[in-house]
Protein backbone atom coordinates (compact mmCIF):
# COMPACT_ATOMS: atom_id res chain seq x y z
CA UNK A 1 0.00 0.00 0.00
CA UNK A 2 1.40 3.43 -1.01
CA UNK A 3 2.32 5.82 1.90
CA UNK A 4 -0.26 8.08 0.93
CA UNK A 5 -2.81 5.28 2.69
CA UNK A 6 -0.27 5.28 6.01
CA UNK A 7 -2.62 6.92 8.68
CA UNK A 8 -0.92 8.45 11.74
CA UNK A 9 -1.89 7.27 15.56
CA UNK A 10 -1.78 10.30 17.56
CA UNK A 11 -2.01 9.10 21.16
CA UNK A 12 -3.08 11.50 23.54
CA UNK A 13 -4.68 9.70 26.72
CA UNK A 14 -1.67 11.31 28.80
CA UNK A 15 -2.76 14.50 28.08
CA UNK A 16 -6.63 14.99 26.57
CA UNK A 17 -6.93 11.37 28.51
CA UNK A 18 -5.90 12.78 31.42
CA UNK A 19 -8.58 15.56 31.07
CA UNK A 20 -11.39 13.92 32.15
CA UNK A 21 -12.98 14.70 35.24
CA UNK A 22 -11.56 13.05 38.11
CA UNK A 23 -8.01 11.35 36.23
CA UNK A 24 -4.82 12.77 37.69
CA UNK A 25 -2.03 10.46 36.85
CA UNK A 26 1.53 10.77 38.62
CA UNK A 27 4.53 10.61 36.38
CA UNK A 28 5.19 7.25 37.15
CA UNK A 29 2.21 5.85 36.44
CA UNK A 30 2.00 8.29 33.18
CA UNK A 31 5.52 6.88 32.01
CA UNK A 32 3.92 2.66 32.32
CA UNK A 33 1.62 3.66 30.19
CA UNK A 34 3.79 5.83 27.49
CA UNK A 35 6.12 2.18 27.39
CA UNK A 36 3.09 0.67 27.07
CA UNK A 37 1.53 3.32 23.75
CA UNK A 38 5.18 2.56 22.39
CA UNK A 39 4.48 -1.42 22.18
CA UNK A 40 1.47 -1.00 21.38
CA UNK A 41 3.04 0.71 18.46
CA UNK A 42 1.58 4.35 18.10
CA UNK A 43 2.92 7.04 16.06
CA UNK A 44 2.85 9.88 18.24
CA UNK A 45 2.44 9.93 22.02
CA UNK A 46 1.00 13.33 23.52
CA UNK A 47 2.89 13.03 26.68
CA UNK A 48 1.42 16.29 28.11
CA UNK A 49 0.74 19.95 28.32
CA UNK A 50 4.31 21.24 30.33
CA UNK A 51 2.86 24.51 31.30
CA UNK A 52 0.08 22.82 33.40
CA UNK A 53 1.53 22.27 36.46
CA UNK A 54 5.49 21.17 37.93
CA UNK A 55 4.05 17.84 37.90
CA UNK A 56 3.08 17.59 34.25
CA UNK A 57 6.34 18.83 33.40
CA UNK A 58 8.21 16.76 35.51
CA UNK A 59 6.42 13.52 33.36
CA UNK A 60 6.44 14.93 29.56
CA UNK A 61 10.31 15.18 30.50
CA UNK A 62 10.54 12.09 31.92
CA UNK A 63 8.53 10.43 29.22
CA UNK A 64 10.43 12.43 26.46
CA UNK A 65 13.64 11.18 28.49
CA UNK A 66 12.90 7.26 28.20
CA UNK A 67 10.56 6.33 25.75
CA UNK A 68 12.01 5.43 22.08
CA UNK A 69 10.13 4.75 18.95
CA UNK A 70 7.32 7.54 18.74
CA UNK A 71 7.25 11.37 18.84
CA UNK A 72 6.79 12.72 21.73
CA UNK A 73 4.20 15.46 21.56
CA UNK A 74 3.89 17.96 24.35
CA UNK A 75 1.08 20.79 24.01
CA UNK A 76 1.55 24.14 24.16
CA UNK A 77 -0.91 27.84 23.75
CA UNK A 78 0.16 30.38 21.34
CA UNK A 79 2.54 32.33 23.15
CA UNK A 80 6.01 32.23 23.99
CA UNK A 81 5.97 31.20 27.77
CA UNK A 82 4.26 28.18 26.85
CA UNK A 83 6.60 26.90 24.17
CA UNK A 84 9.84 27.62 25.65
CA UNK A 85 8.40 25.14 28.88
CA UNK A 86 7.26 22.59 26.43
CA UNK A 87 10.33 22.90 24.80
CA UNK A 88 12.44 22.64 28.32
CA UNK A 89 10.56 19.59 28.85
CA UNK A 90 10.72 17.69 25.28
CA UNK A 91 13.96 18.33 23.90
CA UNK A 92 15.40 14.56 25.76
CA UNK A 93 13.32 13.44 23.34
CA UNK A 94 14.87 10.72 20.28
CA UNK A 95 11.75 12.52 18.24
CA UNK A 96 10.31 15.52 19.79
CA UNK A 97 7.55 17.71 18.24
CA UNK A 98 6.04 20.60 19.87
CA UNK A 99 2.01 21.09 19.72
CA UNK A 100 0.20 24.55 19.30
CA UNK A 101 -2.97 25.86 19.31
CA UNK A 102 -5.25 28.43 19.52
CA UNK A 103 -9.11 28.75 18.73
CA UNK A 104 -10.33 29.64 15.62
CA UNK A 105 -14.00 30.09 15.77
CA UNK A 106 -15.69 33.17 16.23
CA UNK A 107 -17.54 32.18 19.44
CA UNK A 108 -14.00 31.54 21.03
CA UNK A 109 -12.67 34.65 20.01
CA UNK A 110 -15.24 36.98 20.94
CA UNK A 111 -16.03 35.45 23.87
CA UNK A 112 -12.84 33.53 25.18
CA UNK A 113 -9.82 35.13 23.97
CA UNK A 114 -11.41 38.48 22.90
CA UNK A 115 -9.00 39.02 19.74
CA UNK A 116 -10.24 39.70 16.21
CA UNK A 117 -9.53 37.24 13.43
CA UNK A 118 -6.44 39.17 12.33
CA UNK A 119 -4.92 38.84 16.07
CA UNK A 120 -5.55 35.30 16.11
CA UNK A 121 -4.02 34.55 12.59
CA UNK A 122 -0.63 36.50 13.43
CA UNK A 123 -0.60 35.00 16.72
CA UNK A 124 -0.62 31.71 15.16
CA UNK A 125 1.85 31.93 12.69
CA UNK A 126 4.43 33.21 14.98
CA UNK A 127 3.47 30.67 17.92
CA UNK A 128 4.91 28.00 14.88
CA UNK A 129 7.66 30.37 14.04
CA UNK A 130 8.96 30.53 17.56
CA UNK A 131 8.34 26.61 17.82
CA UNK A 132 9.97 25.96 14.82
CA UNK A 133 13.06 27.86 16.11
CA UNK A 134 13.84 25.27 18.53
CA UNK A 135 12.08 21.77 16.73
CA UNK A 136 11.41 20.90 13.42
CA UNK A 137 8.74 18.76 13.98
CA UNK A 138 5.67 21.43 15.10
CA UNK A 139 1.95 20.86 15.12
CA UNK A 140 -1.00 23.50 14.91
CA UNK A 141 -4.19 22.94 16.10
CA UNK A 142 -6.85 25.67 15.66
CA UNK A 143 -9.09 24.52 18.32
CA UNK A 144 -12.67 24.76 17.22
CA UNK A 145 -12.19 24.22 13.99
CA UNK A 146 -15.16 22.02 12.87
CA UNK A 147 -16.98 25.61 14.47
CA UNK A 148 -14.75 28.25 12.67
CA UNK A 149 -15.85 30.29 9.08
CA UNK A 150 -14.65 27.63 6.21
CA UNK A 151 -12.46 30.57 4.59
CA UNK A 152 -11.19 32.25 7.59
CA UNK A 153 -10.12 28.72 8.91
CA UNK A 154 -8.45 27.94 4.94
CA UNK A 155 -6.42 30.97 5.37
CA UNK A 156 -5.10 30.34 9.14
CA UNK A 157 -4.23 26.60 7.74
CA UNK A 158 -2.46 27.58 4.77
CA UNK A 159 -0.05 30.89 6.57
CA UNK A 160 0.79 28.26 9.82
CA UNK A 161 2.39 25.25 6.99
CA UNK A 162 4.24 28.46 5.38
CA UNK A 163 5.34 29.06 8.61
CA UNK A 164 6.48 25.66 8.99
CA UNK A 165 3.53 23.55 10.57
CA UNK A 166 4.24 19.85 9.40
CA UNK A 167 1.11 18.76 10.83
CA UNK A 168 -2.15 21.10 10.75
CA UNK A 169 -5.04 19.40 13.12
CA UNK A 170 -8.85 20.30 12.90
CA UNK A 171 -10.27 19.75 16.16
CA UNK A 172 -13.89 19.09 16.49
CA UNK A 173 -13.31 20.34 20.18
CA UNK A 174 -17.19 20.11 21.13
CA UNK A 175 -18.06 16.88 19.47
CA UNK A 176 -20.70 19.11 17.32
CA UNK A 177 -20.09 17.82 13.94
CA UNK A 178 -21.96 14.91 12.61
CA UNK A 179 -20.18 12.49 9.98
CA UNK A 180 -21.25 13.70 6.27
CA UNK A 181 -20.83 17.13 7.07
CA UNK A 182 -17.23 16.67 9.14
CA UNK A 183 -16.16 14.40 5.93
CA UNK A 184 -17.40 17.75 3.72
CA UNK A 185 -14.97 20.14 6.01
CA UNK A 186 -11.93 17.99 6.23
CA UNK A 187 -12.31 17.70 2.27
CA UNK A 188 -13.27 21.52 2.04
CA UNK A 189 -9.89 22.53 3.83
CA UNK A 190 -7.81 20.22 1.65
CA UNK A 191 -8.99 21.87 -1.56
CA UNK A 192 -9.05 25.18 -0.43
CA UNK A 193 -5.47 25.23 0.72
CA UNK A 194 -2.65 25.59 -1.77
CA UNK A 195 -0.11 24.32 0.42
CA UNK A 196 -1.95 21.46 1.52
CA UNK A 197 0.19 18.50 1.01
CA UNK A 198 3.11 20.42 2.87
CA UNK A 199 2.05 19.40 5.99
CA UNK A 200 -0.26 16.57 7.23
CA UNK A 201 -3.92 17.05 8.21
CA UNK A 202 -5.25 15.62 11.76
CA UNK A 203 -8.55 14.89 13.27
CA UNK A 204 -9.07 15.30 16.77
CA UNK A 205 -12.99 14.40 17.49
CA UNK A 206 -14.69 14.36 20.89
CA UNK A 207 -17.67 12.40 21.35
CA UNK A 208 -20.35 14.75 23.22
CA UNK A 209 -22.93 13.21 20.40
CA UNK A 210 -21.37 9.81 20.42
CA UNK A 211 -19.74 10.50 17.09
CA UNK A 212 -16.35 10.87 17.97
CA UNK A 213 -15.11 7.20 16.09
CA UNK A 214 -17.64 8.13 12.87
CA UNK A 215 -16.65 11.93 12.70
CA UNK A 216 -12.60 10.53 13.01
CA UNK A 217 -13.45 7.35 10.35
CA UNK A 218 -15.32 10.34 7.71
CA UNK A 219 -11.96 12.85 8.06
CA UNK A 220 -9.81 10.09 6.81
CA UNK A 221 -11.93 9.29 4.02
CA UNK A 222 -11.67 13.00 3.02
CA UNK A 223 -8.09 13.79 3.74
CA UNK A 224 -6.79 13.45 7.00
CA UNK A 225 -3.77 11.12 7.79
CA UNK A 226 -2.86 11.87 11.60
CA UNK A 227 -5.97 10.95 13.71
CA UNK A 228 -6.05 12.08 17.26
CA UNK A 229 -7.39 9.27 19.90
CA UNK A 230 -7.37 7.77 23.11
CA UNK A 231 -7.24 4.59 24.90
CA UNK A 232 -10.91 3.52 25.73
CA UNK A 233 -11.86 6.88 24.28
CA UNK A 234 -11.51 8.87 27.47
CA UNK A 235 -11.13 12.22 27.71
CA UNK A 236 -12.24 16.18 28.46
CA UNK A 237 -16.34 15.74 29.05
CA UNK A 238 -17.55 12.67 27.11
CA UNK A 239 -14.16 11.91 25.84
CA UNK A 240 -12.44 11.41 22.49
CA UNK A 241 -12.29 8.94 19.83
CA UNK A 242 -11.25 5.44 21.05
CA UNK A 243 -7.76 4.37 19.48
CA UNK A 244 -9.06 0.98 19.74
CA UNK A 245 -11.80 1.36 18.31
CA UNK A 246 -10.05 3.62 15.10
CA UNK A 247 -7.62 0.96 14.12
CA UNK A 248 -9.96 -2.39 14.39
CA UNK A 249 -12.14 -0.09 11.92
CA UNK A 250 -9.13 0.39 9.73
CA UNK A 251 -7.88 -3.48 9.84
CA UNK A 252 -11.50 -4.94 9.71
CA UNK A 253 -12.70 -2.99 6.96
CA UNK A 254 -9.85 -2.47 5.22
CA UNK A 255 -11.10 -3.29 2.00
CA UNK A 256 -13.41 -0.01 2.22
CA UNK A 257 -10.91 1.93 4.00
CA UNK A 258 -7.65 1.39 2.31
CA UNK A 259 -5.64 2.46 4.82
CA UNK A 260 -2.72 0.99 7.03
CA UNK A 261 -1.96 2.13 10.50
CA UNK A 262 1.26 0.42 12.21
CA UNK A 263 -0.44 -1.05 15.07
CA UNK A 264 0.63 -3.85 16.96
CA UNK A 265 -2.78 -5.18 17.44
CA UNK A 266 -1.97 -7.74 19.98
CA UNK A 267 -1.27 -5.22 22.77
CA UNK A 268 -4.77 -3.42 22.50
CA UNK A 269 -6.43 -5.15 25.47
CA UNK A 270 -3.61 -5.03 27.85
CA UNK A 271 -3.02 -1.17 27.05
CA UNK A 272 -7.01 -1.14 27.98
CA UNK A 273 -6.72 -3.00 30.72
CA UNK A 274 -3.63 -0.81 32.16
CA UNK A 275 -5.35 2.66 31.16
CA UNK A 276 -8.60 1.31 33.16
CA UNK A 277 -6.45 0.25 36.01
CA UNK A 278 -4.64 3.75 36.32
CA UNK A 279 -7.06 6.31 35.77
CA UNK A 280 -9.63 3.85 37.84
CA UNK A 281 -12.21 4.43 34.87
CA UNK A 282 -14.18 1.47 34.12
CA UNK A 283 -14.54 0.04 30.87
CA UNK A 284 -18.34 -0.65 29.96
CA UNK A 285 -19.22 -3.94 29.74
CA UNK A 286 -20.89 -3.41 26.04
CA UNK A 287 -17.64 -1.71 24.82
CA UNK A 288 -16.78 -2.18 21.56
CA UNK A 289 -13.16 -4.35 21.30
CA UNK A 290 -12.23 -3.84 24.60
CA UNK A 291 -15.40 -4.32 27.05
CA UNK A 292 -15.85 -7.36 28.88
CA UNK A 293 -19.24 -8.22 26.26
CA UNK A 294 -17.36 -7.94 22.94
CA UNK A 295 -16.46 -11.39 22.33
CA UNK A 296 -18.79 -12.98 24.72
CA UNK A 297 -21.51 -14.64 22.93
CA UNK A 298 -24.96 -15.47 25.43
CA UNK A 299 -27.67 -16.20 23.64
CA UNK A 300 -28.24 -20.15 22.41
CA UNK A 301 -28.53 -19.40 18.65
CA UNK A 302 -25.32 -17.27 18.63
CA UNK A 303 -23.50 -19.91 20.28
CA UNK A 304 -24.50 -22.50 18.50
CA UNK A 305 -23.37 -20.42 15.51
CA UNK A 306 -19.73 -19.39 17.01
CA UNK A 307 -19.21 -23.16 17.54
CA UNK A 308 -19.83 -24.41 14.76
CA UNK A 309 -17.98 -21.99 12.39
CA UNK A 310 -16.87 -18.59 14.53
CA UNK A 311 -17.20 -15.67 11.78
CA UNK A 312 -20.99 -16.56 12.03
CA UNK A 313 -20.97 -13.94 14.79
CA UNK A 314 -17.38 -12.64 15.31
CA UNK A 315 -16.16 -10.13 12.85
CA UNK A 316 -12.29 -10.18 14.18
CA UNK A 317 -10.87 -12.60 16.17
CA UNK A 318 -10.24 -11.12 19.88
CA UNK A 319 -7.32 -13.21 20.00
CA UNK A 320 -5.87 -10.33 17.33
CA UNK A 321 -6.45 -7.71 20.38
CA UNK A 322 -4.97 -10.11 22.73
CA UNK A 323 -7.89 -11.18 23.95
CA UNK A 324 -7.26 -15.03 25.07
CA UNK A 325 -10.46 -15.93 23.53
CA UNK A 326 -14.29 -15.47 22.59
CA UNK A 327 -16.30 -16.95 25.65
CA UNK A 328 -19.80 -18.65 25.62
CA UNK A 329 -21.46 -17.02 28.39
CA UNK A 330 -23.95 -19.91 30.33
CA UNK A 331 -27.23 -17.57 30.69
CA UNK A 332 -30.72 -18.26 30.54
CA UNK A 333 -30.44 -17.95 26.73
CA UNK A 334 -27.96 -20.74 26.26
CA UNK A 335 -28.65 -23.55 23.90
CA UNK A 336 -27.61 -27.52 24.08
CA UNK A 337 -24.97 -27.14 22.13
CA UNK A 338 -23.05 -24.33 24.10
CA UNK A 339 -23.89 -26.36 27.33
CA UNK A 340 -22.43 -29.75 25.84
CA UNK A 341 -18.80 -27.60 24.84
CA UNK A 342 -18.38 -26.46 27.96
CA UNK A 343 -19.46 -30.01 30.39
CA UNK A 344 -17.33 -31.39 28.22
CA UNK A 345 -14.40 -28.75 28.50
CA UNK A 346 -14.82 -29.32 32.02
CA UNK A 347 -14.32 -32.96 31.59
CA UNK A 348 -17.58 -34.10 31.65
CA UNK A 349 -18.55 -36.39 28.45
CA UNK A 350 -22.73 -37.51 29.05
CA UNK A 351 -24.79 -39.47 27.51
CA UNK A 352 -28.05 -37.83 25.88
CA UNK A 353 -30.50 -38.13 28.50
CA UNK A 354 -28.13 -37.30 31.33
CA UNK A 355 -27.45 -34.19 29.13
CA UNK A 356 -30.75 -33.92 28.69
CA UNK A 357 -31.38 -33.94 32.38
CA UNK A 358 -28.62 -31.48 33.79
CA UNK A 359 -29.56 -29.38 31.07
CA UNK A 360 -33.52 -28.48 32.38
CA UNK A 361 -32.10 -28.30 35.86
CA UNK A 362 -29.54 -25.62 34.11
CA UNK A 363 -32.43 -23.80 32.70
CA UNK A 364 -33.98 -23.40 35.94
CA UNK A 365 -30.93 -22.58 37.74
CA UNK A 366 -30.43 -19.82 34.66
CA UNK A 367 -33.96 -18.23 35.80
CA UNK A 368 -32.62 -17.69 38.75
CA UNK A 369 -28.77 -16.82 38.12
CA UNK A 370 -27.52 -14.15 35.60
CA UNK A 371 -24.68 -16.20 34.44
CA UNK A 372 -23.82 -20.12 35.34
CA UNK A 373 -20.15 -20.31 36.04
CA UNK A 374 -17.96 -23.50 35.75
CA UNK A 375 -18.66 -24.17 40.01
CA UNK A 376 -21.95 -24.02 39.18
CA UNK A 377 -22.29 -26.43 36.52
CA UNK A 378 -20.35 -28.64 38.11
CA UNK A 379 -22.41 -28.71 41.30
CA UNK A 380 -25.47 -29.22 38.77
CA UNK A 381 -24.07 -31.96 37.14
CA UNK A 382 -22.77 -33.66 40.13
CA UNK A 383 -26.18 -33.50 41.92
CA UNK A 384 -27.83 -34.25 38.54
CA UNK A 385 -26.10 -36.94 37.14
CA UNK A 386 -24.31 -38.35 39.45
CA UNK A 387 -26.45 -39.12 42.39
CA UNK A 388 -28.25 -42.02 43.69
CA UNK A 389 -31.76 -42.82 42.94
CA UNK A 390 -33.96 -40.72 45.06
CA UNK A 391 -36.80 -42.53 46.49
CA UNK A 392 -37.37 -38.59 47.85
CA UNK A 393 -37.47 -35.64 46.72
CA UNK A 394 -38.90 -31.96 47.20
CA UNK A 395 -41.75 -30.35 46.22
CA UNK A 396 -42.49 -27.61 48.19
CA UNK A 397 -41.44 -26.09 51.22
CA UNK A 398 -42.95 -23.13 53.38
CA UNK A 399 -41.26 -21.81 56.08
CA UNK A 400 -42.33 -19.06 58.67
CA UNK A 401 -39.60 -17.81 60.93
CA UNK A 402 -38.78 -14.78 62.26
CA UNK A 403 -37.25 -13.34 65.58
CA UNK A 404 -40.69 -13.25 67.46
CA UNK A 405 -42.22 -16.39 65.99
CA UNK A 406 -41.60 -20.23 66.69
CA UNK A 407 -40.47 -21.55 63.33
CA UNK A 408 -42.60 -23.42 61.75
CA UNK A 409 -42.03 -25.84 58.36
CA UNK A 410 -44.68 -26.83 55.84
CA UNK A 411 -42.90 -29.47 53.66
CA UNK A 412 -43.99 -31.91 50.94
CA UNK A 413 -42.24 -34.51 49.54
CA UNK A 414 -42.82 -36.88 46.51
CA UNK A 415 -41.95 -40.44 46.82
CA UNK A 416 -42.33 -42.07 43.79
CA UNK A 417 -45.45 -40.74 42.54
CA UNK A 418 -47.17 -40.16 46.20
CA UNK A 419 -47.00 -36.57 47.36
CA UNK A 420 -46.76 -36.11 51.24
CA UNK A 421 -47.12 -32.99 53.27
CA UNK A 422 -46.23 -32.23 56.75
CA UNK A 423 -45.56 -29.40 59.03
CA UNK A 424 -43.52 -29.20 61.83
CA UNK A 425 -41.38 -26.76 64.17
CA UNK A 426 -37.88 -26.89 65.20
CA UNK A 427 -35.33 -24.41 66.95
CA UNK A 428 -34.71 -22.85 63.59
CA UNK A 429 -36.44 -22.85 59.97
CA UNK A 430 -33.99 -25.53 59.09
CA UNK A 431 -34.34 -27.73 61.96
CA UNK A 432 -38.35 -26.99 61.51
CA UNK A 433 -38.24 -28.26 58.18
CA UNK A 434 -36.35 -31.38 58.94
CA UNK A 435 -38.74 -32.25 61.57
CA UNK A 436 -41.12 -31.98 59.06
CA UNK A 437 -39.41 -34.50 56.59
CA UNK A 438 -38.75 -37.04 59.39
CA UNK A 439 -42.49 -37.08 59.62
CA UNK A 440 -43.23 -37.87 56.28
CA UNK A 441 -40.58 -40.34 56.06
CA UNK A 442 -40.58 -41.98 59.09
CA UNK A 443 -36.85 -41.62 59.16
CA UNK A 444 -35.36 -40.06 61.94
CA UNK A 445 -32.07 -37.81 61.71
CA UNK A 446 -29.71 -36.42 63.71
CA UNK A 447 -27.78 -33.22 62.18
CA UNK A 448 -24.22 -34.02 63.47
CA UNK A 449 -21.99 -31.27 61.19
CA UNK A 450 -23.38 -28.46 58.64
CA UNK A 451 -21.83 -26.80 56.23
CA UNK A 452 -22.78 -23.66 53.69
CA UNK A 453 -20.53 -22.53 51.36
CA UNK A 454 -21.03 -19.83 48.50
CA UNK A 455 -19.88 -21.42 45.22
CA UNK A 456 -20.44 -19.21 43.10
CA UNK A 457 -20.04 -14.83 43.68
CA UNK A 458 -22.67 -12.14 44.17
CA UNK A 459 -25.53 -12.20 45.91
CA UNK A 460 -27.87 -14.51 43.66
CA UNK A 461 -24.50 -17.06 44.11
CA UNK A 462 -25.32 -21.07 44.48
CA UNK A 463 -25.25 -22.05 48.04
CA UNK A 464 -24.48 -25.12 48.75
CA UNK A 465 -25.26 -27.02 51.79
CA UNK A 466 -22.73 -30.40 52.64
CA UNK A 467 -24.35 -31.66 56.21
CA UNK A 468 -23.75 -35.08 58.06
CA UNK A 469 -26.53 -37.03 58.88
CA UNK A 470 -26.36 -39.80 61.51
CA UNK A 471 -28.74 -42.80 61.13
CA UNK A 472 -29.07 -45.49 62.73
CA UNK A 473 -25.86 -44.86 64.40
CA UNK A 474 -24.20 -44.40 60.84
CA UNK A 475 -23.70 -40.99 59.11
CA UNK A 476 -24.26 -39.89 56.11
CA UNK A 477 -23.62 -37.15 54.06
CA UNK A 478 -26.00 -35.26 52.00
CA UNK A 479 -25.58 -32.25 49.22
CA UNK A 480 -27.90 -29.52 48.07
CA UNK A 481 -27.68 -26.84 46.07
CA UNK A 482 -29.93 -23.49 45.57
CA UNK A 483 -29.96 -20.27 45.44
CA UNK A 484 -32.07 -20.51 48.30
CA UNK A 485 -30.07 -21.59 51.50
CA UNK A 486 -32.93 -23.17 53.93
CA UNK A 487 -33.95 -25.15 50.63
CA UNK A 488 -30.30 -26.35 49.79
CA UNK A 489 -30.44 -27.53 53.50
CA UNK A 490 -33.50 -29.39 53.37
CA UNK A 491 -31.99 -30.87 50.33
CA UNK A 492 -28.87 -32.02 51.74
CA UNK A 493 -30.85 -33.48 54.57
CA UNK A 494 -33.11 -35.34 51.92
CA UNK A 495 -30.33 -36.22 49.94
CA UNK A 496 -28.36 -38.28 53.29
CA UNK A 497 -32.16 -39.74 53.82
CA UNK A 498 -31.99 -40.95 49.73
CA UNK A 499 -28.72 -42.74 50.78
CA UNK A 500 -28.99 -44.46 53.77
CA UNK A 501 -32.75 -46.00 51.80
CA UNK A 502 -30.90 -47.14 49.15
CA UNK A 503 -27.98 -48.41 50.83
CA UNK A 504 -30.55 -49.84 52.83
CA UNK A 505 -32.63 -51.75 49.66
CA UNK A 506 -28.93 -52.95 48.64
CA UNK A 507 -29.01 -54.95 52.05
CA UNK A 508 -32.29 -56.24 51.76
C1 LIG B 1 -9.50 21.93 23.88
C2 LIG B 1 -8.43 21.62 24.88
O1 LIG B 1 -8.41 20.53 25.35
S1 LIG B 1 -7.32 22.79 25.22
C3 LIG B 1 -6.27 22.15 26.44
C4 LIG B 1 -6.92 22.17 27.77
N1 LIG B 1 -5.95 21.85 28.76
C5 LIG B 1 -5.65 22.63 29.77
O2 LIG B 1 -6.26 23.65 30.00
C6 LIG B 1 -4.50 22.19 30.62
C7 LIG B 1 -4.59 22.60 32.05
N2 LIG B 1 -4.64 24.04 32.14
C8 LIG B 1 -3.99 24.76 33.07
O3 LIG B 1 -3.27 24.24 33.90
C9 LIG B 1 -4.17 26.23 33.03
O4 LIG B 1 -5.37 26.55 32.36
C10 LIG B 1 -2.98 26.95 32.36
C11 LIG B 1 -1.72 26.70 33.19
C12 LIG B 1 -2.74 26.41 30.94
C13 LIG B 1 -3.25 28.43 32.22
O5 LIG B 1 -3.61 28.88 33.49
P1 LIG B 1 -3.89 30.46 33.73
O6 LIG B 1 -2.73 31.21 33.23
O7 LIG B 1 -4.25 30.59 35.14
O8 LIG B 1 -5.09 30.84 32.76
P2 LIG B 1 -6.58 30.28 32.69
O9 LIG B 1 -6.54 28.83 32.46
O10 LIG B 1 -7.38 30.73 33.84
O11 LIG B 1 -7.10 31.01 31.39
C14 LIG B 1 -6.60 30.69 30.16
C15 LIG B 1 -5.91 31.89 29.51
O12 LIG B 1 -5.24 31.43 28.33
C16 LIG B 1 -5.80 32.07 27.18
N3 LIG B 1 -5.77 31.10 26.12
C17 LIG B 1 -6.60 30.04 25.96
N4 LIG B 1 -6.19 29.34 24.93
C18 LIG B 1 -5.11 29.93 24.44
C19 LIG B 1 -4.25 29.64 23.37
N5 LIG B 1 -4.45 28.54 22.66
N6 LIG B 1 -3.22 30.43 23.12
C20 LIG B 1 -3.01 31.54 23.90
N7 LIG B 1 -3.79 31.86 24.92
C21 LIG B 1 -4.83 31.06 25.19
C22 LIG B 1 -7.18 32.48 27.62
O13 LIG B 1 -7.70 33.48 26.80
C23 LIG B 1 -6.88 32.95 29.03
O14 LIG B 1 -6.23 34.16 28.92
P3 LIG B 1 -6.53 35.47 29.85
O15 LIG B 1 -5.98 35.08 31.18
O16 LIG B 1 -5.81 36.55 29.19
O17 LIG B 1 -8.01 35.62 29.85
C1 LIG C 1 -5.99 21.39 21.69
C2 LIG C 1 -6.85 20.60 20.80
C3 LIG C 1 -6.08 19.61 20.02
C4 LIG C 1 -7.92 19.90 21.55
O1 LIG C 1 -7.67 19.18 22.48
C5 LIG C 1 -9.29 20.08 21.10
O2 LIG C 1 -9.55 20.96 20.27
O3 LIG C 1 -10.15 19.35 21.60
Amino acid sequence: MADNNRIYIFDTTLRDGEQSPGVSLNSDEKLEIARQLARLGVDVIEAGFPIASPGDFAAVKKIADNVKGPVIAGLCRANYKDIDRAWEALKGAESPRIHTFIATSDIHLKYKLNKTREQVLEQAVEAVRYAKKYCSDVEFSAEDASRSDLDYLALVVEKVIEAGATVVNLPDTVGYAVPDEFGLFIKSICERVPNIDKAIISVHCHNDLGLAVANSMAGIMNGARQVECTINGIGERAGNAALEEIVMNLYTRKSFYQKETRINYREIYRTSRLVSTLTGMPVQPNKAIVGQNAFSHESGIHQDGVLKERSTYEIMSPELVGIKSSSLVLGKHSGRHAFRERLKELGYNLTEEELEKAFIKFKDIADKKKEINDDDLEALVNEQVRAIPERFSLEYLHISSGTSIVPTATVKLNIEGNVLEAASTGDGPVDAACHAVDKITDIYGKMIDYKLNSISGGKDALGEVIAKIEIDGKLYTGRGLSTDIIEASVKAYINAINKYYYEKQLRE
